[in-house]
């Protein structure tokens, strides 16, 4: 029996999301005797173990057992069935910090016997290599020194903003958490165009990479607006204009604004058809 410096945290769940964040927290130093994580797929646990060397549990109770914080971290729609696992354990009033989509803090609390510390956190992918972003939502029930824990969890992974406003969340997850997806069907969308106009594969893929990179640089380095750095681009006539007249005739920024509007829609549904 290891005896931890930190408290131990918990993840239940061992996929990606989790593996992106074990990852971002034993990079920061988090000694990882203090992790744990339930997962019931052995190649999954395997490999946590191998690459991480936190402790892996097959059954989410086991894990869970005496450990300060849990991060709930599977597929919003066996939430309730994890819950339900787990809210024996939940009496000892561990921090829980629920990853899951659409899920809310009330299911959370219900779920898990009432009166819980629960905290909503949204990452996203590019936690993995500490550029991710985490929308936060804690309930009246969590302490500000707990609210700190939480950052803390997080911030391997990037930046963290708390929302006030519970329902925000879908927002947050129609935005960044979702948010990389669109990034990289862009990329597909330009390397397909870049392929038609003649361009070698590999040659298309490193034009198409290394824009995205740079133009995501220019908006996190300069603090510019996006709009200010677009119009540097857009020669008066030139070529620039015609391609982003022709996105807009197209209907691109309404496009993205019903593609956020449902994304955060589904995020309500999944909360009604998993109570
Ligand atoms: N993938 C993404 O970009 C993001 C995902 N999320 C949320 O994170 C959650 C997990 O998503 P992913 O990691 O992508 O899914 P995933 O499917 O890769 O991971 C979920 C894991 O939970 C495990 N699991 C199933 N039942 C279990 C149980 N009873 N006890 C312990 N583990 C169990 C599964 O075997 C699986 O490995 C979802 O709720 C999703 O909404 C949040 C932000 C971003
Ligand atoms: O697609 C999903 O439902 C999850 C939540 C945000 C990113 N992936």
């Amino acid at each position: 029996m290891t005896h931890p410096t930190q408290p131990v945290i918990a993840f239940i769940g061992g996929g990606n999301m989790a593996r992106s964040l074990v990852g971002g927290l034993v990079a920061d130093g988090r000694p990882a005797a203090s992790i744990r994580v339930a997962e019931p797929v052995e190649s999954l646990r395997e490999a946590l173990s191998n690459d991480f060397g936190v402790q892996t549990f097959a059954r989410a109770a086991d894990a869970a057992a005496g450990a300060a914080s849990w991060v709930l971290a599977v597929k919003p729609q066996v939430m309730r069935a994890v819950c339900a696992e787990l809210a024996v354990a939940a009496s000892s009033d561990p921090l829980v910090i629920s990853i899951a989509a659409g899920i809310t803090s009330t299911q959370l609390d219900r779920w898990l016997g009432g009166g819980r510390a629960i905290v909503r956190a949204m990452p996203n992918t590019p936690s993995l290599i500490g550029q991710g972003v985490t929308g936060l939502y804690a309930t009246r029930a969590v302490s500000e020194a707990r609210r700190d824990e939480t950052v803390a969890l997080l911030r391997a992974g990037g930046p963290t903003a708390w929302i006030a406003d519970e329902s925000l969340m879908d927002a947050v997850t129609a935005v960044s958490g979702s948010g990389p997806a669109y990034v990289f069907l862009l990329a597909e969308a330009m390397q397909s165009a870049a392929e038609r106009q003649g361009l070698p594969t590999d040659t298309a893929s490193l034009l198409v990479r290394q824009t995205l990179v740079g133009a995501a640089a220019m908006l996190a380095q300069t603090g510019e607006p996006a709009s200010v750095l677009r119009a540097r681009v857009t020669s008066p006539g030139g070529t620039t204009q015609a391609a982003v007249e022709t996105l807009q005739a197209g209907g691109f920024e309404a496009v993205v604004d019903r593609a956020i509007e449902r994304a955060a829609q589904r995020g309500r549904e999944i909360s009604a058809a998993n109570d």
